[in-house]
């Protein structure tokens, strides 16, 4: 580690004979009233690039502190508008959810900020050249949720309901969960941020819409969910409710000094989600989910379970298979563990379930 560390305050009065618990010894730390070593530059804040939503600053301010804590610097919030921010298309037509990354990788690339916060399931599958994922925290709860008029659970919605989603996942996994039990909603597309879409219910335009735990936990309005649906009903998109911290690969000590908040189960898992939706050659407005878990036996952790789900929006087929095998030790094996899967959903037809996207 480069960053300076405070020397360790040796308590006056002659202790034991002073091994530190790693081994090593003190003899390497400057005497306590000696000044901070030289050689480290005057270093500012750190610039931390963002959307500007309410959900992207409250998670840019949760990483902001957390990234505070490790490297013992200030951040700074530094706002990039990105094309997904201001069009209203439909986001399967101005290119998926990569719209919303663009401006922020720039940013990075052009030296503005110094790192950037996304949500991952945002991210496209294939990393640019020059930038590196350098942590994944632990994942916020990565189901998807109803919010729906007075309190109603998906399962007493009444036929017909009408249902807000822009997720062509949401609507195929939804519709089918509908069919498989004998009755019908409609699937409405909608766009726009958590509040947009939130008040859809309260001015009653729509009966309820999908939105992901994550987000709303990180906004403080889990309170506002009236059904949590099981990642067996729905599966999530690849990497929901996990954040990516990004920063070019050139900047060693800060990608070192980030790594401190990557969570090693959160990367394998959604290294395995993530190769799931590459492999099945799918962009990420396109109707796949992917979830990857731990199964223990008791405390004893035992394996890890990949499963993934393609489907018509209208819910009529979907392909679900899942997949279960070692806990991978290196993000190759994880992202094996995907390709995998993809190549069985694939034989079982896949990919003419995935629209226009599909090869
Ligand atoms: N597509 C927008 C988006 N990107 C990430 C989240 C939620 C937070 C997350 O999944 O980590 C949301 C909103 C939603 O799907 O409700």
């Amino acid at each position: 580690m480069s960053e300076p560390r405070e020397p360790q305050g040796r308590t006056g009065g002659g202790s034991t004979s002073a091994h530190s618990p790693d081994g090593l010894g003190t003899e390497g730390l400057p005497a306590p009233d000696a000044p901070p070593r030289g050689a480290e530059p005057e270093q500012g804040a750190l610039r931390l690039g963002t959307r500007r939503s309410k959900l992207a600053m409250a998670q840019s301010a949760l990483v902001a502190d957390a990234v505070g804590k490790v490297t013992g610097r200030p951040v700074e919030l530094v706002e990039i508008t990105t094309y997904g921010d201001v069009s209203r298309e439909d986001l399967a037509q101005i290119g998926g959810t990569g719209v919303f990354v663009v401006a922020l990788r720039e940013a990075l690339l052009r030296g503005e900020v110094d790192f950037a916060v996304h949500s991952l399931k945002d991210l496209p599958t294939e990393q640019p050249d020059g930038l590196v994922l350098a942590a994944v925290p632990v994942r916020e709860d990565a189901r998807d949720v109803l919010v729906a008029r007075d309190g109603l659970t998906f399962a007493q919605l009444p036929r017909g309901a009408r249902v807000g989603t822009g997720s062509p996942r949401r609507m195929a996994q939804l519709n089918a969960y509908a069919r498989n039990h004998g009755t019908t909603i409609e699937t409405v597309a909608i766009r726009g941020n958590v509040d947009t879409r939130i008040g859809y219910v309260h001015g009653g335009e729509l009966d309820a819409v999908v939105l992901a735990a994550a987000g709303l936990s990180r906004l403080g309005r889990l309170d506002e969910v009236t059904d949590f649906l099981s990642v067996d009903t729905v599966l999530p998109a690849p990497g929901q409710g996990a954040l990516a911290i990004e920063c070019t690969a050139d900047n060693a000590d800060l990608v070192a000094a980030l790594g401190e908040l990557d969570d090693p189960f959160t990367r394998v898992a959604v290294t395995a989600e993530r190769s799931l939706l590459a492999a099945l050659e799918a962009g990420c407005s396109a109707p796949v989910g992917a979830f990857a878990d731990l199964l223990a036996d008791g405390q004893i952790v035992k394996e890890m379970r990949l499963r993934g789900v393609v489907g018509t929006t209208d819910g009529s087929t979907l392909v679900q298979l899942s997949t279960t095998g070692p806990v991978p030790e290196t993000h190759d094996q994880a992202r094996a563990l995907g390709r995998e899967l993809a190549a069985e959903m694939l034989a079982k037809g896949a990919a003419g379930l995935m629209g226009e996207r599909a090869h």
